[in-house]
């Protein structure tokens, strides 16, 4: 059968470095062996350095990329990246509530690690109020979950408290990453599931430059799980497992930030 095969959707801006957004999401995929399609709604100008222009592409184009996919493909899962504006949220949700694409793993991107804002100030309710509740999995970082939720997450504790509050938003899974910067030994990502359940996944913090394009690896590998028909525990834990194995074997390219290396869970059998 045509549409046996694990199809999987990207829903993002382009980085043209390679190292994050679109690009990295479909190393992910071809990674996970699922075939992977792309609704480019952005594209932005960076490289390791850091991003220095965006472009937003045209709602009327973005909407026509759902469509043709919608009319060919039997795609399983998706995930959304960078987003830009609130029109572009209202598109992205207007397809998914048109077309069945599966779950969704929600990487509500608002800025890169290195400050580039990748979300416009007024799109941030849309965001919050339209997209997140379509989520079936919402993998905010430590920073996003602080400005989704209002909470100072100072600790652990507080780390929980913003999964849980970001669930109340109508969410029913979250995973908020756990802050990760020189002097830690370890990284705590947490999980709170839509039955209440909750886990803690640990590993240790490395020291490098080489970190463009992890949640977006994270967030594109849930999706592949997904699709795959993987359970969305199986998916995260899978998610975690590849992105710290991307991370703790650099590659070298790019004289600054570097990405991650999407090989090394091959390496390591992941
Ligand atoms: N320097 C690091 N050492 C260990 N884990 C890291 C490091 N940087 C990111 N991670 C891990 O990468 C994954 C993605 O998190 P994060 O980088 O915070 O996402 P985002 O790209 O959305 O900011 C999480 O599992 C996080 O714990
Ligand atoms: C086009 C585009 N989208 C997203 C990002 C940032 O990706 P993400 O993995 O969420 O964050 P970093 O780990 O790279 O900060 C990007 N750079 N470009």
């Amino acid at each position: 059968m045509i549409n046996d095969f694990p199809q999987v959707l990207t829903i993002a801006g382009s980085d043209c470095d390679g190292s994050a957004g679109m690009q990295a999401d479909l190393h992910t995929f071809f990674m996970r062996q699922t075939y992977g399609m792309s609704v480019l709604v952005a594209a932005v100008a960076g490289n390791s350095y850091g991003i220095q222009a965006a472009e937003n592409l045209p709602l009327d184009f973005v909407a026509k990329q759902f469509e043709v996919l919608a009319a060919d493909f039997k795609i399983r899962a998706a995930k959304t990246g960078m987003l830009g504006t609130a029109d572009l949220i209202k598109t992205v949700v207007t397809a998914y509530q048109n077309y069945d694409f599966g779950p969704l793993v929600v990487d509500p991107v608002i800025t890169t690690k290195h400050g580039a804002q990748l979300l416009e100030d007024e799109a941030f309710t849309s965001l919050k109020q339209e997209l997140l509740p379509l989520a079936t999995v919402a993998t905010p970082n430590f920073f996003e979950a602080q400005l989704l939720t209002g909470l100072a997450i100072k600790d652990r504790d507080d780390q929980k408290a913003a999964a849980l509050a970001i669930q109340a938003l109508g969410v029913d899974n979250v995973v908020v990453k756990g802050w990760h910067r020189p002097g830690q030994e370890q990284v705590y990502d947490y999980v709170v599931y839509a039955d209440g359940s909750e886990e803690w996944l640990v590993h240790p913090y490395y020291d490098t430059e080489h970190i463009n394009g992890t949640g977006d690896t994270f967030s594109a590998t849930i999706a592949a799980e997904l699709a795959k028909g993987q359970s969305l525990k199986q998916a995260i834990k899978t998610a975690h497992d590849v992105t710290v194995a991307a991370i703790s074997k650099p590659i070298e390219v790019g004289h600054k930030f570097g990405p991650i290396n999407h090989w090394a869970s091959q390496d390591l059998n992941i």
